[in-house]
């Protein structure tokens, strides 16, 4: 019998389960990377539950946020006193799984230091500098956060204005925050928690600027937690999603540092001042390069937990009587909540499959670095980026989308909606803001488009399509015979030709205008270009993923990737039938493949979402749990609420009693 299935669950849950046509742990097993991952994350899950120090006292939905901030920071550092439970060097797998099981959707004191902190000291330091810190960092006698974003830029940071100014004299640099718009600002983890932290400042040696650089910097006394003096720093005050950290602000009065404060793996300045510059000038970017690709991972277990939450709720929810007397029929047989919920699962196998991808090539681009070959950095960047943003906005919309199909339950912080929005919506903005990120993939489209029309071009594979000739028309007949290739070949065709439309409107108005406003007045259209270059790689990752899978659940989820590939056109359909390269009948014919893949999808859904293996205590959803029990638990749930801990409440004695009072003795 399926592990999903146990006595007493709901009797429409436990019937789907029975549907099953494959073998849920064989699907969880090739979902999460193999049989040993999967024996790993439940190994983690076990030890996690067993251990009293990670439980919640109430849901942490219930607490304020003083509360918060002191339950998340005694359970972070309970959990990373037990670091030998896991592969601290499995940060991407078995790191991110504990911390999502122990820590939810709220980050943490101790996020930066492990999400960038940590990584930046392992990236930017010189060996000396990776000596002394690195150890520290590792052991938490000391905890450290990035700060890198002032008040008045967070993208532009050419502009930055904290300064680091290096004196010879006494071989220190002085850090300065010049106005009111330098104060550093969101940093996690900095406003109470963090001693150290990256300070990311304009370097100033010999009278001149040589940009952006990080600097390790104590900002806390170590045994006081005091602010050093110089150093000014706070909390910034409640916010959409992780209340459980504590962003901070920060600001700088003529703060003297150490020469070897800066960390000098790339670039360096030498005692007397001269400054030497790196192999790259982006290096220093290393660290938000490798956040956006742990991203992908993050976004997609997000938006997966929503779908999952959605589709164990639609099985369990009946509500309309399409056939009087027979009984109300569960939601999730309505094809409308079907074609609501289902595409979001099929997003987040889609994410989740490039986030695999995407850490295997920022993998070896960490080997090709320790060579001090960069050939891969601007590849690597474009794609981080643009799938930054492409995931992230479809998770926000996902999440959303999933929200609202569970009605009314969906609104109440008991579905773990609200909690899970509010966090994952946050990647839409840091780590560079999505549009921007977007701009920076059209970058790499333009060279590449630039390249094809010289015909001098030698693209990276990955940007291969563009310099194809391709077809005219699409060669679709019928859906039941719509191959891979043929999907990718139409989808490369749109990309391409959005690709040449931006970048034929860049050039025609560098005619005319100076670069930057051509730039500016092109915008949208390259913004454009890049959501369908990334579109188009999730989908052929998808595709050639599901094309390798095992037979058995390769005919299960062929129908989910194309159901994300058919959503993608049909949602779309004016850029393919431009220039008649569709036609409406062949749109219509891709219509009808999302509403067969639908109806696939259907009986295998719930057991395609238990496949992504998430336990009750990752999801903290009462409209997600396993069991399907879920009115009895939204009745338990509530019961949390500080306002039931007694029948009569003190708002009552001091204005409604008074007023209805009142009111009486009128009547
Ligand atoms: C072990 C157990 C423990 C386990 C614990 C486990 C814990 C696990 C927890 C797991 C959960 C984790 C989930 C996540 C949570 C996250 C939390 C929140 C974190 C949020 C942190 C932040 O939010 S932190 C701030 C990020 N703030 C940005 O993100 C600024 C954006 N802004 C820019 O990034 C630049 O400003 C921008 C636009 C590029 C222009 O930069 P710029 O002006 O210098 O450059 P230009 O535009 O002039 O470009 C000149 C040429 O450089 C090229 N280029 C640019 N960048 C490049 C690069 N990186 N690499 C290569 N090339 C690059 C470009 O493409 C041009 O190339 P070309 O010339 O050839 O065309
Ligand atoms: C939850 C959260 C956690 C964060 N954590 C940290 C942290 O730990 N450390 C840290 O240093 N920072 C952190 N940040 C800051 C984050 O990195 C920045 O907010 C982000 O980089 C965007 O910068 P900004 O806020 O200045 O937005 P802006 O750059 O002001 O963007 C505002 C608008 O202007 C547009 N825009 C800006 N520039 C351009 C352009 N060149 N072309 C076209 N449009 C443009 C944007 O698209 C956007 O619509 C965090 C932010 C959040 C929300």
């Amino acid at each position: 019998m399926s592990r999903w299935i146990q006595n007493g669950d709901n009797v429409d849950i436990t019937k789907e389960r029975k549907n099953a046509t494959f073998n849920t742990e064989r699907m969880s097993a090739w979902i999460h990377g193999g049989d040993e991952v999967l024996k790993r994350r439940r190994e983690i899950l076990d030890y996690v539950k067993s251990n009293p120090d990670f439980k919640d006292p109430i849901p942490v939905e219930f607490l304020s946020r003083e509360e918060r901030v002191s339950n998340g920071t005694r359970k972070i550092v309970k959990m990373t006193d037990n670091t030998d439970q896991i592969d601290g060097a499995d940060f991407f797998g078995e790191g991110m799984y504990f911390q999502s099981l122990v820590m939810g959707r709220d980050l943490h004191p101790l996020s930066l230091h492990y999400i960038m902190f940590l990584p930046t000291l392992q990236g930017q330091t010189d060996d000396e500098q990776l000596d002394e810190w690195l150890p520290k960092a590792i052991a938490r006698s000391i905890v450290g956060t990035y700060a890198q974003t002032e008040l008045g830029h967070g993208t532009n940071l050419s502009k930055l204005e904290t300064t680091a100014t290096y004196d010879p004299s006494t071989q220190e640099f002085v850090l300065h925050s010049p106005t009111i718009t330098a104060a550093k600002w969101w940093p996690g983890g900095l406003g109470k928690s963090s001693n150290h932290a990256i300070v990311v400042a304009q370097l100033y040696t010999k009278g001149q600027c040589k940009g952006p650089h990080p600097f390790i910097v104590q900002l806390r006394d170590l045994e006081t937690h005091k602010p050093m003096k110089g150093v000014r720093l706070g909390d910034i005050g409640p916010k959409l999603g992780i209340n459980g950290s504590d962003n901070g602000f920060l600001l700088f009065d003529k703060y003297r540092i150490p020469r070897k404060a800066m960390l000098m793996r790339y670039s360096k300045v030498q005692p007397d001042g001269t400054y030497i510059a790196p192999a790259h000038s982006k290096l220093g970017y290393g660290t938000m390069v490798f956040v956006r690709s742990i991203m992908i991972k993050d976004q997609a277990t997000q938006l997966g937990a929503a779908a999952t939450i959605a589709t164990r709720y639609s099985a369990v929810r009946r509500q309309g009587e399409p056939v009087v007397g027979n009984g109300e029929i569960q939601i999730l047989d309505y094809q409308t909540q079907q074609y609501r919920v289902f595409p979001q699962l099929a997003r987040a196998f889609a994410f989740l499959f490039a986030a695999y991808e995407i850490r295997d090539l920022y993998l070896r681009l960490t080997e090709e670095l320790t060579h001090g070959n960069t050939e891969l950095l601007p590849e690597i960047h474009a794609l981080s980026s643009g799938l930054k943003s492409v995931v992230s906005w479809d998770t926000a919309q996902g999440i959303e989308q999933c929200r609202l199909s569970c009605g009314g339950h969906g609104y109440s912080q008991a579905s773990a909606f609200p909690e899970i929005y509010g966090y994952a919506v946050g990647g839409c903005t840091y780590e560079g803001e999505n549009l921007v990120m977007l701009l920076q993939v059209a970058r790499y489209l333009v060279k590449a488009a630039e390249e094809t029309r010289k015909g001098t071009s030698n693209l990276a594979e990955i940007c291969g399509y563009i310099s194809k000739t391709g077809r005219r028309t699409s060669s679709l007949t019928s859906i039941a015979n719509y191959t891979t290739d043929q999907i990718i070949e139409d989808l490369e065709h749109v990309a391409r030709k959005q690709v040449f439309h931006a970048y034929d409107k860049l050039k025609k108005a560098q005619q005319h205008v100076k670069p930057e406003d051509a730039w500016n007045q092109s915008s949208v259209e390259l913004a454009k270009a890049s959501r369908w270059h990334v579109r188009l790689y999730l989908v052929k990752t998808f595709l050639k993923k599901v094309d390798k899978a095992p037979e058995d659940l390769k005919k299960v989820m062929i129908h989910v990737a194309r159901l994300y590939a058919f959503d993608i056109i049909s949602s779309s359909s004016g850029n393919f039938l431009e220039e008649g390269y569709m036609r409406p009948d062949q749109i219509t014919e891709i219509k009808e493949g999302v509403y067969e893949c639908l109806a696939k999808i259907r009986p295998v859904a719930v057991s395609l979402v238990d496949s992504w293996d998430y336990d009750d205590l990752e999801l903290k959803s009462v409209l997600g749990k396993r069991d399907g029990n879920v009115y009895e638990a939204l009745l338990q749930w509530a019961q949390n609420s500080q306002l039931n801990k007694s029948d009569v409440i003190p708002t009552f004695e001091k204005y409604l009693g008074p007023m209805m009072k009142d009111a009486r003795s009128k009547l």
